[in-house]
């Protein structure tokens, strides 16, 4: 698949101060990708660096395989993002919209405009009425701020902590948009976190960053199955899986349908209770903590 945007070997300092090193990745259309690392560990600043916002030291960023992306108002549009959004309290949400899609230098006649803003105030939940911004709640002031990142014809979405200060509910909310135009549109979306629980289940890779560099992980689904039985366990189970995985009355292995179903037909033909079946997945977080 072709990448829609790739780092290469980026380095960034901020006087003598080292944030970003020898940092690489690349993103293919339509995947979400998880940014994760502690707080002030340079998150932010890779996401500016992308942006054009900073420059950098050393190596190179491609977007749509053009380093000169960033001077491209063709390309720019392109790239939404979610970072410090600004947002005119005294106007009502359709009127911030139509200001950035003004700033944009686009202009439609008053129906096509009308039916654009008003679709993409749905995507995000929002109603075209007269109420000020400044009435808003935070959790629908961040959903403006998604609206806002999405004008244009925007295939990588730039997402900095999209989730801070949101309550369960907002941030759901949040999640299911990020899945409905990751799906739908083939958008590549980048989102920044330190609370890895907000993003986890919902990305394919985890990029995090540490001590100045980027580690990258798949999402590992995983399933350690472990079966917990009232009654001895037959030796043929043996047969089935490694020993070292079999006690008197634990059984554990990784999921695979095959591996499950014939360890099953196993305990049922002998007979053995079985008492109670866990089923646990890889945890992140603890990958996280271990960084
Ligand atoms: N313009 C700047 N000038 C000097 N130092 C900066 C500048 N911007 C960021 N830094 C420093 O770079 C480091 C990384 O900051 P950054 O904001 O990228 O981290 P972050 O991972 O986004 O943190 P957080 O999770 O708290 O938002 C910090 O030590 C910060 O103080």
């Amino acid at each position: 698949m072709e990448n829609i945007l790739e780092v290469n070997n980026i380095n960034k300092s901020f006087g003598t101060h080292t944030v970003l090193e020898d940092v690489s990745f690349k993103i293919n259309p339509g995947e979400i990708i998880g940014l994760v690392g502690r707080n002030g560990s340079g998150k932010t600043t890779l996401m500016k660096c992308i942006l054009g916002l900073i420059s950098i030291d050393a190596g190179e960023i491609l977007f749509n395989d053009s380093s000169e992306y960033y001077k491209n108002k063709d390309l720019m549009d392109q790239i939404g993002y979610l970072l410090d959004c600004k947002l005119f309290e005294n106007l009502s949400a359709y009127e911030n919209i139509k200001i950035q899609e003004w700033y944009k230098g686009k202009r439609y006649k008053k129906e096509k405009e009308k039916a654009i803003i008003e679709d993409i105030l749905n995507l995000v939940d929002l109603k075209n009425d007269n109420k000020k911004v400044k009435a808003y709640s935070f959790g629908m002031k961040q959903r403006l701020g998604l609206a806002l990142a999405l004008l244009g014809n925007t295939r990588l979405l730039i997402l900095d902590e999209p989730f801070v200060g949101l309550d369960p509910v907002g941030i759901q909310i949040i999640r299911n948009f990020i899945i409905k135009m990751s799906k739908e549109r083939n958008m590549a979306i980048l989102i920044s976190s330190h609370q890895l629980s907000e993003i986890e289940g919902i990305c394919e890779r985890y990029l995090f960053i540490s001590d100045k560099r980027i580690k990258a992980y798949a999402y590992d689904e995983r399933r350690k199955v472990i079966i917990y039985t009232k009654t001895q366990i037959p030796e043929e189970i043996k047969s089935i899986i490694q020993e070292k995985n079999v006690t008197n009355r634990v059984i554990s292995f990784w999921f695979e349908e095959k591996v499950f179903n014939d360890v099953i037909k196993c305990l049922v033909t002998h007979n053995v209770i079985i008492k109670d079946i866990k089923l646990s997945k890889m945890s992140l977080d603890k990958l996280f903590k271990e960084e």
